[in-house]
């Protein structure tokens, strides 16, 4: 008779890779002879592995989590379209607690490590503004729900694709988006109407901007309005992306080249 670790044996056999999402030195020391590629995704090389992908945000969705890390190690050519790989983490605890069994092909790439890796923005950049905006969904302004939206990297054309709403708060300034004053703002900003545009190296440029970026082809996803628009259709026109809160729904999403990417919801972090 098959014991259970036989019949559960089929999950990680002839895997090509073993993906290990944040593990733990004594989790990672466990596969020390395994003889597959292993690849750590971690937020940082904590254990100091050789084939490894930065996780720039947490992830809570365990799909985007994955796919993130399996296109980070395609990028890095540490796997190949047509593998089978065996994916250890967390869903629970603490340490690995699941193991997901994926086959690497086109359908993994979300383009969400594109978003984060290839845009014209920093990596930190873009995961600051979607901290912010995760921050500013969960806790809206004075408690109430409120919507944003930030227009990251290639700020100079999206300044010439857009017009002020009103004066420009930070003009004279040089505040940088992941400044911690920076949630304080937006928390006591009377509206944030408009777009704020931000710079590759992630200086908040602007506040209120109107964009007026040529929206025909655009195609967001229906019951989205004029917000998200102008964010989907700005990237579009400019090497852009824009990372959008919603007031009506609370979600976060993330537009590319006029492609809705990646949509969190703030709750889950
Ligand atoms: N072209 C634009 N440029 C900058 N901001 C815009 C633009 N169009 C709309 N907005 C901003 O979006 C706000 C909400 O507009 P609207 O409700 O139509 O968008 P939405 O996509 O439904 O967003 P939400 O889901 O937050 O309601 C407007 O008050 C305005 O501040
Ligand atoms: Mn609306």
């Amino acid at each position: 008779m098959a014991t259970l670790r036989d019949s559960l044996g089929d999950l990680v056999a002839d895997v090509d890779g073993l993906f290990l999402f944040s593990p733990s030195a004594p989790h990672y020391e466990r596969f020390d002879d395994v003889d597959v590629t292993q690849v750590v995704i971690a937020a940082e090389n904590g254990v100091d592995a050789d084939a490894f992908v930065e996780l720039p945000l947490g992830f809570e969705n365990v799909r985007d989590r994955i796919k993130f890390g399996i296109e980070g190690a395609m990028e890095q050519g540490f796997v190949a379209e047509g593998d089978t790989v065996a994916c250890s983490l967390a869903m629970f605890g603490d340490d690995a607690d699941t193991v997901v069994r994926i086959r690497v092909d086109e359908s993994v790439r979300s383009g969400v490590y594109d978003l984060f890796i290839d845009s014209r923005a920093e990596p930190g950049v873009v995961r600051d503004v979607f901290e912010v905006a995760i921050d500013l969904g969960k806790k809206g302004q004075k408690g109430k729900p409120v919507g944003a939206l930030f227009v990251v990297g290639d700020a100079g054309k999206v300044m010439n694709k857009s017009r002020p709403l009103s004066y420009n708060p930070f003009e004279k300034s040089h505040v940088h988006v992941g400044d911690p004053i920076v949630n304080v703002m937006l928390k006591e900003f009377s509206r944030l109407d408009g777009a704020f545009v931000v710079s590759d190296a992630g200086k908040i440029v602007s506040a209120y901007r109107y964009l007026e970026p040529s929206a025909e082809g655009v195609d967001i996803p229906k019951g989205l309005g004029a917000r998200h628009m102008a964010g989907g259709a700005i990237t579009r026109d400019t090497n852009a992306i824009a990372i959008v809160l919603s007031e009506s729904d609370g979600m976060v999403r993330a537009f590319k080249r006029g492609d809705l990417i990646l949509e969190i919801d703030p709750e889950e972090y």
